[in-house]
């Protein structure tokens, strides 16, 4: 074996159906008194339904979370937080409002509790993202990792048939392409294939059966694992070509993910071909890893092209070059007819021949 880095991260785990209930004595071993609750306006009953919870523990709800965290609402919200004396923040949703607790985090150091309800991830991670005068900058730091986080699949059964798709997708992105990270190790490739394969457990189950609790705990349980995954090793074309695609033409994040994502694959797999295979291996598939990814998705009614999600096939081109400009390592080098035909067969949501 060869010799690797491998980082421990200190955040706490509860998990399981219920777990919600643990939420005030988990404040309490914080050493907190006092919990701003943030949320999407989506979700403000959930907001609410925490702050019943807490009681006198709760210092208010902050229910203005958006995608991708502009720095005016991190910064309202940290106001917030001062005025009303909060001494930790509990954030219960997805990646947005997970990710404006990592805002307020950032600066003021406040702890943070996740209560992830999507399967995106970014509970596990000391990845940030702020957006400031239309533009998204992503970090990593330390401050802004959850110091608890409470997993509770109940809180999931709401999650739309079409969004726990793309969400698992946008897990299972993670775990893929830490198979063929930079910085890849045995300990983080475990949590990859034991990820993949539990979303690709219980996508199908959600999709068959969205109250079915084995398959919602089997989701959560594969975010955890494949957020961890994000957490710990870089990750490669398939997350900047994302992130291109997400910034400058405002795709949705989870759709754009899944769609990507057997393109991606299919570009790597002649130059990491036993990394791209585990996907596959992992999904229980004897196909190819994109293949298995694209089946996957079509299969349980998830969107397989970016026309089908509002990009323009004039746009295609600019996209190209916005990915190329950027040089990181990827297992194989960038080059730019082969992007483009990546993105053309994204666009028209071909399977990957393979
Ligand atoms: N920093 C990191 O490590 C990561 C950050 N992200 C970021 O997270 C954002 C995307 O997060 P997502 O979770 O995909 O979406 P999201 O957090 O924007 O949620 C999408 C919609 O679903 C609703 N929703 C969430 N859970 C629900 C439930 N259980 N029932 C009903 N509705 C529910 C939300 O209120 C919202 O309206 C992006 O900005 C992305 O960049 C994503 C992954 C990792
Ligand atoms: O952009 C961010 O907020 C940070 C990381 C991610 O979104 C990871 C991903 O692309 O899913």
């Amino acid at each position: 074996m060869n010799s690797f880095v491998y980082i421990g991260r200190p955040a706490r785990v509860i998990f399981g159906a219920g777990s919600l209930a643990q939420l005030g004595a988990e404040i309490e071993a914080l050493g907190a008194r006092k919990a701003l609750i943030l949320s999407t306006p989506e979700q403000r009953a959930s907001a609410e339904r925490v702050a019943d919870l807490l009681g006198a523990r709760a210092a208010g709800v902050f229910d203005r979370a958006v995608m991708h965290v502009p720095i005016e609402t991190a910064r309202e919200a940290r106001e917030l937080a001062a005025r009303l004396g909060a001494d930790c923040a509990v954030a219960i949703g997805g990646g947005s409002t997970v990710g404006l607790g990592k805002a307020i985090a950032l600066d003021s150091g406040l702890p943070i509790v996740a209560i992830p309800t999507t399967y995106a991830g970014s509970e596990m991670t000391t990845i940030f993202g702020i957006t400031e005068g239309g533009m998204k900058k992503t970090g990593r730091d330390e401050r802004v990792l959850p110091r608890t986080v409470i997993y509770d699949p109940e809180l999931t059964l709401t999650l739309p048939v079409k969004m726990s798709v793309t969400s698992g997708m946008n897990a299972i992105a993670h775990a893929a392409e830490g198979f063929y990270s930079v910085n890849v190790n045995p300990i983080v490739a475990l949590m990859a294939q034991e990820g993949i394969a539990a979303l690709g457990r219980a996508l199908p189950a959600i999709r068959r059966s969205p109250q079915d609790a084995q398959g919602r705990s089997d989701a959560l349980y594969g975010a955890w694992l494949c957020g961890t995954v994000l957490a710990s090793v870089d990750m490669a074309l398939h997350h900047k070509l994302c992130h291109t695609l997400g910034g400058s033409f405002n795709l949705p994040h989870a759709e754009t993910h899944t769609i990507v994502l057997p393109h991606a694959l299919a570009y790597n797999a002649a130059a990491a071909p036993e990394a791209v295979q585990r996907v596959a291996t992992a999904l229980g598939q004897r196909s190819s890893g994109a293949q298995a990814v694209y089946d996957l998705a079509k299969d349980n009614g998830a969107p397989v092209a970016l026309r089908e999600i509002g990009m323009q096939e004039a746009d295609l081109d600019k996209a190209c070059e916005i990915a190329m400009s950027n040089q990181y390592p990827n297992p194989r080098p960038l080059e730019r007819t082969a992007l483009r035909q990546l993105l053309q067969d994204a666009f028209e949501g071909v399977r990957p021949v393979s």
